[in-house]
């Protein structure tokens, strides 16, 4: 019997919540293809800060690359926030994760559910049919680069120092996903860099461009600034099939693509290296001002361990009935709070795992 390796990282706030609703899924694919998941639950982030002192302890880490995959829920919350020295707030055990599992690029779907084109902050027209995938850079930039840090200035005051720093091999391993995905999609890629001001946006916009040349031809390349970019989605959102971009910028933008689909309780992600375990997380945060109430949606999560089973065990057919179940669950008119209208029946975390358990069973 196939077997895999997962590990699990609920983490803090509404994470656990989620995670309990993703492993329902979890059971059901495993009992529906005869495949065996070894499932470990470790810490990560605030709750592992308090019982380990660490947001990522070394076994749990070690666990982690040991894994096929990693899904992890959510971490921070402001009961650490400001509270814990720097480098062991709970942000800091997930950048750790991601630069330790070396998973170069996040995928973020930012995919509107018919069922929901009317659940977004704009107007149907503009939202309907909409499929965006983000290829965002997840393990260099400004998020990792030194020198960083708080100092104070010989003169008097302080400074807060963080470092945009990119080379030219860490570009073209995230654009080659980028125009491989393209080729699988709408063969049309938009970079989005900010090259007038930053010069690691040159060297970015200059690698993407020679790539594209020399080995993707076929793909439609075209350059925005990343400022634009923020505009033109929510002007004509469709105009996009892949948007590529950087660390920063990706976590910008695919937050406000989020609201496109209706919540940002919708949007999952996959992020991926080299052959290694890939990590597999909602793109939203711990909503804190949610958390212990059983309302937060767990599509986010159950999508991202759909992902999991498509890009890490092989189990693609297994990821697109469960998208298909999300699809029957909203179209069956089950909403959580976040994306409620009137007319809908309004559930909890429970009660959507239920309704889309319910639609696994049918399919
Ligand atoms: N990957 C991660 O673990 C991330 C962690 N964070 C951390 O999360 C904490 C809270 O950050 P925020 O800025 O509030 O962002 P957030 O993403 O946690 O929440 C933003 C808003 O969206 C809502 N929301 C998020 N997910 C939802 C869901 N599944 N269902 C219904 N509503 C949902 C929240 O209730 C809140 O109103 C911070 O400590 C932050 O650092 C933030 C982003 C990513
Ligand atoms: C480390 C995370 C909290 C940063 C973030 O918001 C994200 O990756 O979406
Ligand atoms: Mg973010």
């Amino acid at each position: 019997m196939t077997s895999f390796n997962l590990l699990l990282l609920p983490g803090d706030g509404i994470g656990p919540e989620i995670m309990t609703e993703a492993k329902r899924v979890l059971d059901w694919a495993a009992a529906e293809y005869g495949v065996t998941f070894n499932v470990s639950e470790d810490l990560i982030g605030g709750c592992a800060y308090e019982k380990y002192g660490v947001p990522l302890a070394d076994e749990t880490l070690a666990k982690a690359k040991a894994s096929d995959a990693v899904v992890m829920g959510s971490v921070g919350g402001p009961q650490w926030d400001g509270k814990v020295a720097y480098d062991k707030r709970p942000e800091a055990g997930l950048l750790k994760l991601r630069k330790e599992l070396d998973v170069f690029a996040n995928l973020r779907s930012a995919i509107c559910f018919d069922a929901l084109a009317d659940a977004s902050s704009l107007k149907r027209d503009l939202v309907a049919g909409l499929d965006i995938l983000f290829v965002r850079e997840l393990s260099s930039g400004v998020y990792f680069g030194n020198p960083r840090g708080i100092e104070d200035l010989p003169e008097g005051g302080r400074v807060g120092i963080n470092t945009q720093r990119y080379t030219d091999k860490e570009i073209i391993r995230v654009a080659r996903v980028a125009f491989e995905m393209a080729r699988k999609r709408g063969s049309r890629v938009a970079s989005a860099d900010k090259a007038n001001v930053m010069e690691s946006g040159v060297l970015w916009r200059e690698e993407v461009t020679k790539l594209r040349d020399a080995e993707y031809p076929d793909v439609a390349l075209e350059h925005v600034l990343a400022d634009n970019c923020a505009m033109q989605l929510v002007r004509a959102p469709k105009q996009y099939d892949i948007i590529l971009t950087d660390n920063l910028f990706g976590d910008i933008l695919s937050d406000a693509a989020a609201m496109l689909t209706g919540s940002l309780g919708m949007l999952p992600s996959a992020s991926l290296g080299d052959g290694g375990p890939g990590l597999y997380e909602p793109v939203h945060g711990s909503a804190p001002d949610i958390a212990g109430k059983g309302v937060a949606n767990p599509i986010a999560m159950i999508l991202s361990m759909a992902m999991a089973l498509r890009y890490s065990l092989g189990l693609g057919e297994a990821a697109d009935r469960i998208e298909k179940a999300v699809d029957g669950a909203l179209n069956a008119g089950f909403r959580t709070g976040d994306i409620m209208s009137g007319g809908m029946t309004r559930v909890g975390t429970t009660g959507m795992g239920d309704a889309i358990l319910a639609e696994l069973q049918k399919n």
